[in-house]
């Protein structure tokens, strides 16, 4: 299983990163068999598996019961989980207790933790409890009620500054790995260039030195629209929906089950259930 040192390495030799998102036994399973590098459970699963509209109401609770599943199903694999929705903000007490639990009960290797500013100082103080951290800038979905949207971010020279600065100060902080969502690709290139530590990119172009993407947007699963930096490389949504349509017909018509789906019993003891007639 690779660790935290082996990413770093991965950057020193030009290796790229992959990571994928996985909220489950299957999703986990499938990407470890795939041989992703590392696996994310992101808050995410608030939109894709739960159905709300945003991260935001996606609790501590949901992201520890998420997370042991996709322990079961990834033994081998390097696996990060969001910290969520003001789940580190509170107080510095507050967020070690949940970043131990999301450890010691979840069974994840790092947490991930959105934003700059008074956050730094938990990295810090994260890091030196000895839990990984993966620092994310740029879009933080957390912070949409702020951004007013989820827009591209660090779009003006000033804002691209204060993200080369914010990026640096994870890094200080001990930030094992930098998230960098949604902003220019010349942006994320200095960035990159700029760390030591490995920038893993979704929607910052193709300098970082890994990526990253939701498990349903790769996959056209149970999702229809997707963000511009999405690629679609399977299509689960037509394959689910032609195979269920057709479970309906064969049911509506009578052609399933078939026979080969069927128990049976011999003759001789089917006589006896019905009273020897
Ligand atoms: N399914 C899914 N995929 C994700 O990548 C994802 C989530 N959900 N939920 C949490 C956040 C929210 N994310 C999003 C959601 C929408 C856009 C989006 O529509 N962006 C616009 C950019 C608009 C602009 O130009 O500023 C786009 O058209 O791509 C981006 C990131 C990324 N994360
Ligand atoms: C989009 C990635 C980086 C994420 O934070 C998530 O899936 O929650
Ligand atoms: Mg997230």
């Amino acid at each position: 299983m690779k660790q935290t040192t082996d990413f770093l390495k991965m950057k020193e030799t030009g290796e790229k990163i992959s990571m994928l998102t996985a909220y489950d036994f299957p999703s986990a399973k499938l990407a470890e068999e795939a041989g992703i590098d590392m696996i994310l459970v992101g808050d995410s699963l608030g939109m894709v598996v739960l159905g709300y509209d945003s991260t935001i109401p996606v609790t501590v609770d949901d992201m520890v019961h998420h997370t042991k599943a996709v322990k079961r199903g990834a033994k081998n694999t390097f696996v990060v989980t969001d910290m969520p929705f003001m789940s580190y903000h509170l107080s510095r007490e507050d967020t070690l207790r949940t970043a131990a639990r999301i450890i010691q009960e979840g069974g994840a290797h790092a947490v991930k933790v959105e934003g700059s500013g008074e956050v730094i100082s938990m990295i810090r103080s994260l890091t030196n409890s000895g839990i990984p951290v993966m620092a994310h800038l740029g879009l933080t979905p957390q912070m949409v009620g702020i951004f007013g949207g989820y827009k591209v971010q660090g779009k003006t020279a000033e804002a691209a500054n204060q993200l080369i600065l914010d990026a640096k100060m994870c890094e200080e902080a001990g930030a094992f790995a930098v998230v960098l969502e949604c902003v220019p690709k010349q942006i994320a290139e200095q960035v990159t260039a700029q760390l030591n530590i490995p920038t893993i990119g979704i929607g910052a172009g193709v300098s970082t030195d890994g990526q990253v993407l939701v498990f349903h947007d790769l996959l056209s699963y149970g999702i229809n629209r997707v963000p511009k930096f999405v690629k679609k490389y399977g299509d689960v949504n037509s394959v689910a929906l032609e195979s269920i349509g057709q479970y309906i017909l064969d049911v509506k018509n009578g052609s399933f089950p078939e026979e080969s789906h069927s128990y049976s019993m011999k003759n001789e003891e089917l006589i006896h259930i019905y009273g020897g007639k």
